[in-house]
C-alpha cells in the first residue's frame, strides 16, 4: 500500500460540492415505448464524501452512475460534476472528463483481455500523454499487492486479482470521483472484503469522493452516508 505517490490529503476541500444534480431524468426508447428510468433525482455530494447507494434491482442505481460518469446523457434536469456541466459537453469533452475526473470499478472487472495487468492500468495514463504511465501503473499494482503479477493477462488472474487490477486502474490517475458498481458482486465474501478494504484505504489516502452501489447493507454502512433508490427516485438519504 505504500508504493503509490503520496499526495496532500484533499479533505481540505471537503465543503466544496463535487456532484450537484437537480430533477435529473433519464428516459430511453424501447420497442415497448418510452421507459422512464430516472424520474427526478436531486442529489448533492460534497468533495471527499463516501456515499453508499442501495435499492432494489431495477431501481436505477447503475443508470444514475452512468450519468455521473458521463457515459450516458440525462434527458432532463441539471448535472454538474467537479464544475463540469455534463449536459452541455460534447463527446470529446466528456472523454476528457472521464479520463481526468472519474475512476470506475464495475462488478465484471472490464479489463482488456489481450492486455497484461500493467498495460490495463497504464492505458488511461497513456491516453493522457503521461510519459511515466508504466512506472505509475507498476506502483499502483504494487499498492494493491500485485507487484508479482504485472505481466499476467486477466485470464491468468483470479477474480479477486482482476478486481484489484481494476482498482489500480481506477485510482492510478488519482481521480476526484470514484464510482463503484457492485465491485464485490462477483467475489466470495473473504475476497470481496479484501477488495473493499483496499478500495476504502485508497479513497481515504487520496481523499477521493466515493459513490458505491451495493446490495450489501453492511458495505453501504461503511460509507458515511447512504442513499436508497426506488423506482427511479431517491427515497431516503441519511444526510437529510
Ligand atoms: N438502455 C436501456 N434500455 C431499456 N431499459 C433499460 C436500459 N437501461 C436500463 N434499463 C432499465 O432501467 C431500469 C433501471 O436499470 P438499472 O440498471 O439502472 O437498475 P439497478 O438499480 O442498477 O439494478 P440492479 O441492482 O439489478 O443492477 C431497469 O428496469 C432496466 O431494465
Amino acid at each position: 500500500m505504500d508504493a503509490l505517490p503520496q499526495t496532500t490529503p484533499t479533505h481540505a476541500g471537503r465543503d466544496a460540492t463535487l456532484i450537484l444534480a437537480t430533477d435529473l431524468h433519464f428516459k430511453v426508447r424501447a420497442q415497448s415505448g418510452e421507459i422512464n428510468i430516472l424520474r427526478g433525482v436531486d442529489i448533492a455530494v460534497a468533495a471527499g464524501e463516501a456515499v453508499g447507494i442501495v435499492g432494489p434491482s431495477g431501481s436505477g442505481k447503475t443508470s444514475l452512475l452512468m450519468l455521473l460518469a458521463g457515459l450516458d446523457r440525462p434527458t432532463g434536469g441539471t448535472l454538474t460534476v467537479a464544475g463540469h456541466d455534463l449536459t452541455r459537453m460534447d463527446e470529446d469533452a466528456l472523454a476528457v472528463f472521464r479520463r481526468e475526473t472519474v475512476g470506475i470499478v464495475f462488478q465484471a472487472f472490464h479489463l482488456v483481455p489481450t492486455m497484461t495487468a500493467i498495460e490495463n492500468v497504464a492505458v488511461p495514463l497513456e491516453f493522457a500523454g503521461r510519459s511515466d504511465a508504466f512506472d505509475r501503473a507498476e506502483e499502483a499494482l504494487k499498492s494493491v499487492g500485485l507487484g508479482h503479477r504485472l505481466t499476467h493477462y486477466p485470464g491468468q488472474l483470479s477474480g479477486g486479482e482482476q478486481q484489484r487490477v481494476a482498482l489500480a486502474r481506477a485510482f492510478v490517475a488519482q481521480p476526484r470521483l470514484l464510482l463503484a458498481d457492485e465491485p464485490t458482486g462477483n467475489l466470495d465474501r473473504g475476497t470481496g472484503g479484501q477488495v473493499m478494504d483496499l478500495l476504502f484505504g485508497l479513497r481515504e489516502r487520496f481523499g477521493t469522493t466515493l459513490l458505491l452501489i451495493t446490495h450489501d447493507p453492511m458495505l453501504a454502512e461503511r460509507c458515511e452516508r447512504q442513499l436508497r433508490m426506488e423506482d427511479g427516485r431517491i427515497v431516503a438519504d441519511s444526510a437529510r
